[in-house]
């Protein structure tokens, strides 16, 4: 490993509807994360929980300071690593909604940051099912980006990767090195677009990005696309974990040099600049 990077991990789970069953598999992919030198590891949207039924979610959303949030706090501790908790089912303003919200946890189990997804799945899937996310969920409204041992980290959830103008004020407002995508991401849209949109997101930001997918069948009705994908700012893959492995870590290296040098050789910070001033200068002829 070079001296300009530090280790992160990104996890692929099957979650149910079981949230001892899930944290058990989340305390075991911790451990495996520690064992490789990683400072942070992510998990995919839905992590601690991915209801059978319509409404269990909303009935089972806790406050971030509720007992569901605390053990994870308590295993990062424990753990000595940061954790990315993408999609977090927290309590909404009212008992029929709740927030999809990504924590943040440092390596003394203080929750950092938190960041509510601001858009939702309201989608007709084609050749699949509708989903309508905003019947329970109330969108966030804030753009979010936290500092960590691993880098700035700039925090989304799943859909969110369609929006490329969040992406993009997370780069250049809010100055991320690591742009965080944890998803469910059904198996139609996943094959189609799940590669090409991260890599997309990448280069266009110059970011790492770190994409932690629930992977396979969750219960009768609800499958993932599993391709857990971490990708440096090239685009390059640089960790993976396949769809057909239903539970596991992907590791890979943060390396700052290579972030400073691929935004020193292709300037498009700069190139953003000289276009406003080419517009200006038009408008003033
Ligand atoms: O409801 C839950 O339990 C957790 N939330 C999700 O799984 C969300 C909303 S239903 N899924 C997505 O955003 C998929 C996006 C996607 O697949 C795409 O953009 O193509």
């Amino acid at each position: 490993m070079a001296s300009n990077s530090v280790r992160v991990a990104a996890a692929q789970m099957t979650s149910i509807n079981d949230l001892a069953a899930n944290f058990a598999t989340c305390s075991r992919l911790v451990k495996e994360a520690v064992a490789a030198g990683a400072k942070l590891v992510c998990f995919p949207e839905s992590f601690s929980f991915i209801a059978a039924k319509s409404g269990e979610s909303v009935k089972l959303a806790e406050p971030l300071d509720g007992p569901i949030m605390q053990r994870y706090c308590s295993l990062a501790r424990e753990s000595g690593i940061w954790l990315s908790l993408g999609g977090f089912q927290e309590k909404g303003s009212d008992d029929a909604h709740l927030r999809n919200t990504h924590v943040i946890i440092d390596d003394s189990g203080n929750i950092r940051s938190s960041y509510s997804k601001i858009h939702l799945f309201d989608v007709d899937v084609p050749g699949g099912r509708a989903y309508k996310e905003s019947s329970f969920t109330e969108p966030g409204k804030d753009i979010v980006a936290v500092d960590s041992p691993v880098g700035r980290l700039g925090l989304s959830v799943c859909y969110d990767l369609r929006f490329p103008e969040l992406y993009q004020q997370l780069r250049f407002q809010h100055e991320a090195q690591v742009l965080l995508v944890p998803s469910a991401f059904t198996t139609i849209t996943g094959q189609a677009h799940w590669e090409i949109l991260l890599r997309a997101r990448a280069i266009e930001t110059q970011c790492y990005v770190i994409a932690a997918a629930q992977a396979g069948k969750h219960n009768e009705n609800r499958e993932s696309y599993g391709d857990t994908l971490i990708i440096d700012p090239w685009g390059t893959v640089v960790g993976r974990l396949p769809d057909r492995i239903s539970t596991g870590i992907a590791v890979a290296d943060i390396d700052f040099s290579l972030i400073d040098s691929v935004r020193a050789k292709i300037p498009i910070a700069k190139g953003r600049n000289d276009n406003h001033r080419c517009r200006n200068s038009q408008a003033a002829l």
